[in-house]
């Protein structure tokens, strides 16, 4: 059986997956993966080929390293507000400005999800899955004393659901999905093509 390799450098993937029980090891991918990529309009094309770069990246140097075969699991996450897509804040500004753009409005977090063999010319599965989400209408100073935490650096939307703050709520969807890897959607995938299943129930 193929070993699973997660192509991610992000510790929320690392956690869902591990919490799971699903052993893997870890190759990130190179920044480049995602920041050459063009920027796709359409949210849900946007997080898929995201993903898709990121599988490809890890997967080239694992076969370069003549590496014995592995699955390759990467994922993108973004919010989408209105069609606007927002990503990761670049800095403290940016974060202003995305959660301003968020503020009281119901929107929506995207996860794109690759799966790719790394003896197979094309991924075996490239998805998305999304959640519907509520964030409290923020006051300048709450605000203000959000930015200064720091908590919203490397996320996407520049909100940490996980963080359970509270002025963001989930309306549909999981929450995994929101904070990085949608792990009902994932297990079923890998139980498909990697041959992933649960440990048995101890007694
Ligand atoms: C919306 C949301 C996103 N996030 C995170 C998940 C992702 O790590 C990040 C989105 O950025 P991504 O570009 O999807 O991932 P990454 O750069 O952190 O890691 P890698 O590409 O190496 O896998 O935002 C949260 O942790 N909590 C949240 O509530």
């Amino acid at each position: 059986m193929k070993r699973l390799v997660l192509a991610s450098g992000s510790p929320r993937r690392r956690e869902l997956l591990a919490d799971a029980g699903i052993e893997f090891n870890l190759f990130p991918p190179c920044d480049s993966a995602e920041a050459d990529a063009p920027r796709l309009p359409d949210p849900t094309s946007l997080v898929c080929d995201l993903a898709r770069r990121k599988a490809e990246d890890v997967v080239r140097r694992i076969a370069d390293q003549g590496d014995p075969p592995a699955w390759v699991l990467a994922a993108d996450t973004i919010a989408e507000c209105n069609g606007q897509v927002l990503g990761k804040p670049a800095d403290r500004d940016d974060a202003r400005r995305i959660l301003l753009t968020l503020s009281g409005t119901e929107h929506r977090v995207l996860t794109g999800v690759c799966l790719w063999g790394t003896d197979a010319p094309e991924p075996a599965e490239c998805w998305h899955s999304e959640s519907v989400l509520m964030m409290d209408s923020l006051t300048d100073d709450w605000l203000e004393d959000y930015l200064d935490s720091d908590a919203w650096r490397g996320k996407a939307g520049a909100f940490g659901y996980q963080d359970g703050l509270g002025f963001v709520r989930i309306i549909a969807g999981s929450e995994s999905n929101v904070v990085g890897l949608p792990m009902d959607e994932v297990r079923e995938m890998l139980r498909r093509h990697a041959g992933w299943n649960e440990s048995p129930e101890q007694p």
